[in-house]
């Protein structure tokens, strides 16, 4: 990375309040990262007006546009590095990645996850938590890797469940730590303090737990 800032693309698929808060830390006084563009896989995703109105380039590489998942993620390459990102952003990108495009950014991708990882990889979180039974829950931003959500984690945001907690209140507070997490560990990248090790994270050196470091709310 030069002296300049570290320049990321944020894939996105719908609201954008992840997206919101990366623009948000970028645009604040002694930022480390810059938002140089943000691409969709839905044309109606909101996250494409906020980049709009914070004046960020937006693009639309539609999923259903391609026979396979293999063309879509070479046409989702090809535009991601029109802008030679350092760092890959997943903020609510809601399709799995193939090998090929996890290979061409490993080490330089992440994604936040509405879970304590390794507990519930997949969809529906808050509900299977619910479901469950737990006392708590929250989100873990991780590198990619191929294995879905099975990427090293680096920092993960405890938040209690609260009784007669509904999926959609859970993911609310859930939310409101998301947006301090992510960028958190969007400036340790920038910073070069954080990078992928094999199968682990490293920050300032030191190999983080495998459930990341926690920031309790
Ligand atoms: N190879 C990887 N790809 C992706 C990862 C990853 O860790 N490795 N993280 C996900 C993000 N994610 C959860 O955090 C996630 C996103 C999407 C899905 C999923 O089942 N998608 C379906 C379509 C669902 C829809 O369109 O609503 C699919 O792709 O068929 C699971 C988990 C991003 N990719
Ligand atoms: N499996 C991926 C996944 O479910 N990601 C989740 O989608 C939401 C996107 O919200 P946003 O578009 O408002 O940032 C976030 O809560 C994120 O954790």
């Amino acid at each position: 990375m030069t002296e300049s800032k570290c320049k990321t693309v944020v894939l996105i698929s719908g609201s954008g309040t992840n997206l919101q808060a990366l623009i948000d830390t970028a645009a604040s006084e002694g930022a480390e990262f810059s938002v140089c563009a943000v691409i969709s896989n839905k044309s109606d995703a909101y996250g494409l007006i906020r980049a709009s109105d914070a004046g960020i380039a937006t693009s639309v590489v539609n999923h259903r546009d391609f026979d396979d998942r293999g063309s879509f993620d070479r046409a989702l390459m090809e535009e991601i590095d029109r802008h030679q990102p350092d760092l890959v952003v997943l903020a609510g990108f809601m399709r799995i990645l193939t090998p090929e495009f996890v290979r061409h950014y490993k080490g330089r991708l992440l994604n936040i996850h509405p879970s304590l990882l390794p507990k519930y990889q997949g969809l529906h979180t808050h509900k299977r938590a619910l479901e469950a039974g737990d006392d708590e829950h929250g989100a873990t931003v991780h590198f990619v890797t191929e294995e879905l959500d099975g990427g090293p984690a680096i920092v993960q945001a405890v938040v209690p469940i609260e009784t007669g907690d509904t999926p959609e209140r859970l993911a609310e507070r859930v939310q409101v730590q998301e947006h301090v997490i992510y960028p958190l560990a969007v400036t340790w990248f920038a910073q070069g303090r954080l990078r992928m090790m094999g199968d682990q994270a490293e920050l300032d050196g030191e190999i983080l737990p495998r459930s990341g470091k926690k920031i309790t709310s």
